[in-house]
């Protein structure tokens, strides 16, 4: 039954996610009436199989296996919580079309080819908001569209892939296997459909395009994003990390740099050594946490959970409840803000730390070897270390700052090295401002 007035909300997927956004819908219609200053009325729920389990009793009348028909049967509100690709960009653009505003929760969509998406809602005058497509329950996208917007954010620093913090996590406090970690994460409702998109980081360079899009007023997609995951990460890498005080985190790092034209963009991820003293060390589980350093405000920290179906689901009923709002008072929120069209620099160009471990030969003059071959590629030493002995003798060097490209030239030179057996790990120091 249709209450007069009601906006009319569609449902797209009906899994981890949807199935929380039908339940706080239906659970909590009452206050988000109120909130909304108008009743927010489910009026369809689009699913793959009708005679699918679910999560959530969804009354039969409201399931349809046709979602180009819901989107466009002159609904108010479409959330899509499908992800991927296709059909979940046809049918945001088939709803803005049609008069709806969107909210969604597909960063890989909005990280693909978000420029359509946000000119389809231009066009359409409607809004489309995703607050849950980056760290989950976490408010960043807002702080920074609306909240930051008059100051100049100048780094956005992040760990927002709950599966992979899940999995580093438990490497490190209890010394699980990879599959096991991974397995309790795809259990608890925290990792992608393919669980690949997370472990390889292709879910956290979406974030970042979107992050790095926002913060510096540009257009970053993921495939501008520097991407490496966590597959390669081994137990020795969290050991030797534990063994000089600190912790293994996949990152997303976002900078606004002085490039060769004025100011350009980096953005990458990649998995990284940080002390155990810095706040990213303490973030457990599945938990998100984002800096944002901004040259008025100076640094501000965003925590909380950044994955699951009812934290995801939160983000989700604020943005629907916000556009309510707007819809009521026959206006609509901020829009993109890529004006600045910044090119984004190559990871050659990135400057940071490393930790390298070298198996080499235990005999007298090889360090000093070892210690040229940085010095040659320009890369200065911080520290070293000798583990083992004899045959199974390991320089741990971390550095100080260089590029990648210098890195990359010290490593191709070492392993061409007589003295070593074999460059056996290099990751990033990051946390530090040495
Ligand atoms: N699970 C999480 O913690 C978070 C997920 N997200 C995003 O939310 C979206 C949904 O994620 P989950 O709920 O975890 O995925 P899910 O795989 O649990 O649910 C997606 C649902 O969509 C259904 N579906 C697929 N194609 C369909 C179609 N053509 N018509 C109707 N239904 C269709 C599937 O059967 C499935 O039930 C994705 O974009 C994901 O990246 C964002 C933040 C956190
Ligand atoms: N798979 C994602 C879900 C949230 O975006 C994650 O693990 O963080
Ligand atoms: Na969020």
């Amino acid at each position: 039954m249709q209450t007069k007035d009601a906006l009319r909300v569609a449902v797209l997927g009906c899994g981890s996610v949807g199935s929380q956004v039908v339940r706080l819908l239906t659970e909590q219609a009452d206050d988000l009436a109120m909130r909304a200053g108008v009743p927010l009325e489910l009026v369809g729920v689009a699913v793959r199989r009708l005679d699918a389990p679910r999560e959530v009793d969804v009354p039969g009348h409201l399931l349809t296996t046709d979602a180009t028909a819901l989107v466009t049967s002159g609904v108010d509100l479409v959330v899509e919580v499908i992800g991927g690709i296709e059909p979940a960009r046809s049918l945001i653009l088939a709803a803005l079309e049609s008069g709806a505003s969107v909210v969604t929760a597909n960063k890989a969509l909005l990280a693909e080819d978000g420029a359509t998406l946000f000119e389809a809602a231009e066009k359409a005058g409607r809004d489309l908001y995703y607050e849950a497509a980056v760290a989950g329950a976490i408010p960043i996208i807002r702080p920074l569209r609306e909240s930051l917007v008059g100051d100049t954010v100048t780094r956005v620093l992040g760990i927002v892939n709950g599966t992979t913090n899940y999995i580093l996590d438990k490497m490190d406090g209890s010394g699980a296997g990879f599959a096991d970690a991974l397995g309790e994460a795809q259990e608890l409702g925290y990792a992608e459909a393919d669980p690949t998109a997370d472990v390889e980081g292709f879910d956290a360079a979406a974030k970042a395009a979107i992050l790095a899009s926002l913060a510096f007023h540009t257009r970053v997609t993921a495939a501008d994003v520097h991407r490496e995951g966590i597959s390669d990460v081994t137990a020795a890498d969290v050991r030797s990390a534990a063994d000089m005080g600190a912790v293994v985190k996949l990152l997303a790092i976002c900078e606004l740099r002085d490039g060769p034209e004025g100011q350009a963009v980096s953005a990458r991820v990649h998995p990284a050594m940080i002390p155990r003293s810095h706040p990213l060390a303490s973030v457990r589980e599945a938990y998100n946490a984002v800096f944002v350093e901004s040259q008025a405000a100076g640094r501000l920290m965003f925590y909380g959970p950044g994955a699951g179906g009812a934290p995801t689901a939160s983000a989700v009923l604020g943005d629907l409840v916000t556009i309510a709002r707007h819809h009521r008072a026959g206006t609509r929120g901020a829009g993109e803000s890529a004006y600045t069209a910044r090119p984004v620099l190559p990871m050659g160009e990135t400057l940071t730390r490393y930790h390298v471990a070298i198996d080499v030969e235990d005999r007298a003059g090889v360090l000093a070897l070892v210690a040229t071959a940085f010095a040659e590629h320009g890369v200065s030493i911080q520290t070293v270390r000798q583990e083992g002995r004899g045959a199974d003798a390991q320089l741990v060097v971390v550095s100080h700052r260089a590029t990648d490209a210098q890195l990359a030239a010290t490593v191709a030179h070492l392993q061409q090295m007589d003295i070593v057996r074999e460059v056996t790990s290099v990751m990033r120091v990051e946390g530090e401002t040495e």
